[in-house]
């Protein structure tokens, strides 16, 4: 995955300090892409352990966006990945499946003359058991347009758009989503996923993204029988979190000479000598055990990106999966085969 490694470095050597809401302070930069061509393998990260406890989070993570549900109570049996930004009955101020299967529809009065709004006639339109209010399965409709009778006007539509933004949901919601909108565009015979994410985590978050947006890719390509075609990235705010108080603002005063360590890299290798020069120079952090075989690199995560970035992506693995509707999609039909990693590294996660 040279793609997310070539991510980390532009940002570590063209990034600024900068300070957020969380504790944690970040290098971050404005504006990046990328795209990886999904045909030539599934692109889960090599350079740390991306198999076992992650694959099951990301997976259960996958499956509770289609699920539709608001809340994570059936996912927190799973895993504890939202756990933080959830109350106690388990709810979240804004849930990407909620909006991908259930986005709300005006009704009545808040429909306007010559206004068009998908009605109850509408197959992907049906009145929420929840709520009692009519609302819309972006994703339904995706997949039956893609499967339309008349390729060039319904599998190469231009508006194949999911959105998880509710500008009335994102202002008072204490985590609005962050990879908020996607399209789904077909070319030459085959099926893209291009996603847009306004704040983007690069250690923690962004690996995780790859793998569900790449798997969702993988699923639609499943469902509508169209080729694989290219995963596409579009970040905002791509930032790499550098630690709370005396560690965090260590960089603000030692970014240049940092930034000038790094443009003296001319090998892999020397990546490991200037995680080094950090972990030497840097106030010391205080880090939990993890187990053996792990090394936690607390809430700076720039020597762990460091040392990934002196590792080899090793081969891709591959994803086993046969399902002919999107109802069949699960966390037991998946297989991920022929993965092979280097050792694994852990980094806190700033909340
Ligand atoms: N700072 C931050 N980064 C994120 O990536 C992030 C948020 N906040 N808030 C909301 C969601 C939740 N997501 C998360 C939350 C936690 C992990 C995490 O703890 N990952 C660990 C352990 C994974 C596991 O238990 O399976 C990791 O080492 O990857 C990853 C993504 C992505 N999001
Ligand atoms: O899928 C996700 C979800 C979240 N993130 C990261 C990006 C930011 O570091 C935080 C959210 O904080 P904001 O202040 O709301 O931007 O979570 C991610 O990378 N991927």
């Amino acid at each position: 995955m040279e793609k997310y490694h070539n991510l980390v470095q532009r940002i570590l050597r063209g990034g600024h300090y900068k300070k957020n809401r969380t504790k944690v302070d970040t290098i971050a930069d404005f504006g990046h892409h990328y795209e990886i061509n999904l045909a030539k393998g599934y692109p889960l990260l090599t350079t740390k352990k991306m198999d076992t406890f992650r694959w099951d989070s990301m997976l259960h993570e996958l499956v509770w966006y289609l699920s539709g549900d608001h809340h994570v109570r059936k996912l927190r049996e799973k895993t504890a990945i939202w756990n933080s930004w959830a109350d106690e009955d388990g709810n979240l101020p804004s849930a990407y499946g909620r909006f991908w299967r259930r986005f709300p529809i005006p009704e009545n009065k808040a429909q306007l003359p010559g206004e068009a709004w998908a009605s109850e006639e509408s197959p992907w339109v049906q009145r929420d058991d929840e709520t009692g209010t009519l609302v819309f399965d972006q994703l339904g409709y995706v997949v039956d347009t893609l499967k339309g009778k008349n390729p060039d006007r319904d599998r190469h539509s231009r508006r194949l758009v999911v959105s998880a933004w509710h500008p009335a949901n994102t202002g008072p919601s204490a985590l609005p989503p962050c990879h908020y909108t996607f399209v789904i565009n077909v070319q030459a015979g085959k099926l893209n996923c291009h996603l847009t994410q306004r704040s983007a985590d690069i250690a923690l978050g962004v690996p995780f993204n790859i793998a569900a947006y790449a798997l969702l890719a993988r699923v639609l390509s499943e469902v509508t029988d169209i080729a694989l075609g290219k995963f596409s990235h579009t970040l905002v705010d791509a930032h790499i979190y550098c630690g709370q108080e005396e560690r965090g603002e260590w960089y603000s005063e030692n970014l240049s000479e940092f930034q000038d360590h790094l443009a003296n890299v001319n090998s892999k290798e020397e990546y490991r000598s200037v995680r080094n020069w950090v972990l030497e120079n840097a106030p010391p952090e205080q880090t939990t055990e993890v187990d053996a075989g792990s090394h936690n690199y607390g809430y700076d995560h720039v020597p762990g990106l460091l040392e990934q970035l002196a590792r080899d992506p090793l081969d891709r693995p591959r994803v086993e999966l046969d399902i002919e509707s999107l109802g069949e999609f699960s966390y037991e039909n998946v297989t991920l085969q022929d993965y092979d990693s280097h050792s694994d590294l852990r980094f806190e996660v700033a909340e």
